[in-house]
């Protein structure tokens, strides 16, 4: 258990996370650890691929390690889901707001590792949401939310563990996440401090 190892891949909406830990899984195997949600499916999503979704009934019945409320619906992680994951693999990846990844840094300590997703121009987030076929009415009210904002920067207590990825382009970003892995896998071999 001792080399266990989360990358947690946080930002604000729109800024990549999802579009990250699919290539962590497509590139390196490296799954991503299933969180719970009361937000309805988008288009395409699927229960237990994307989210487990739940009513709030079920939702309050989950032991979570934590849990937040983001732009009016409820988001939680379990140890449960985490140890599944574990137990597969030693590296893997959990998708948090920014609330989240502070608990975990406070939780896990040193088996996490913090991958933060920025663009230049937030203006054009409104478009990749639309474009990912998300609900105009949603957008608005994400946008208008104080996590959205808050999301939009990195926050001091997380400064020193993350490693920041500007997603403005993604075969730029996708080279910068290719060296944080190599990083990370000769700190897992002992050959980087
Ligand atoms: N703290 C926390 N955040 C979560 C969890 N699951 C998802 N999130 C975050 O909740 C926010 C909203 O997620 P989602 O509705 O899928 O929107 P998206 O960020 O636009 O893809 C995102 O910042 C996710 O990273 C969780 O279990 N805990
Ligand atoms: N570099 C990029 N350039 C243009 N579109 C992108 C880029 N990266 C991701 N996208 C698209 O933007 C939308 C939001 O990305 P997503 O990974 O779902 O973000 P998040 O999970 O952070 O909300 C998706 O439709 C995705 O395909």
């Amino acid at each position: 258990m001792k080399h266990n190892k989360l990358i947690v891949i946080t930002g604000a909406t729109g800024t990549g996370k999802t579009t990250v830990s699919s290539y962590l899984t497509e590139q390196y195997r490296i799954r991503r650890v299933m969180t719970h949600t009361t937000r309805p499916p988008r288009p395409g999503e699927q229960n237990g691929v994307d989210y487990y979704f739940e009513t709030p009934e079920s939702f309050a019945t989950k032991h979570f390690i934590e849990h937040v409320t983001y732009a009016g619906y409820e988001y939680g992680s379990s140890y449960e889901s985490l140890n599944k994951a574990w137990a597969k693999a030693n590296f893997c990846s959990i998708v948090l707001d920014t609330k989240g990844a502070i608990t975990y840094a406070k939780e896990l300590g040193d088996k996490i590792s913090i991958l933060y997703l920025t663009i230049k121009d937030p203006s054009i987030l409104k478009a990749r949401l639309l474009n990912r076929g998300d609900d105009p009415e949603m957008v608005e009210k994400r946008l208008a939310s104080p996590e959205y904002t808050r999301d939009l920067t990195l926050p001091a207590e997380l400064s020193d563990l993350s490693t920041v990825i500007v997603n403005d382009d993604w075969e730029t970003a996708k080279r910068h996440i290719d060296a944080y892995i190599k990083d990370c896998a000769l700190r897992a071999v002992g050959l980087r401090d």
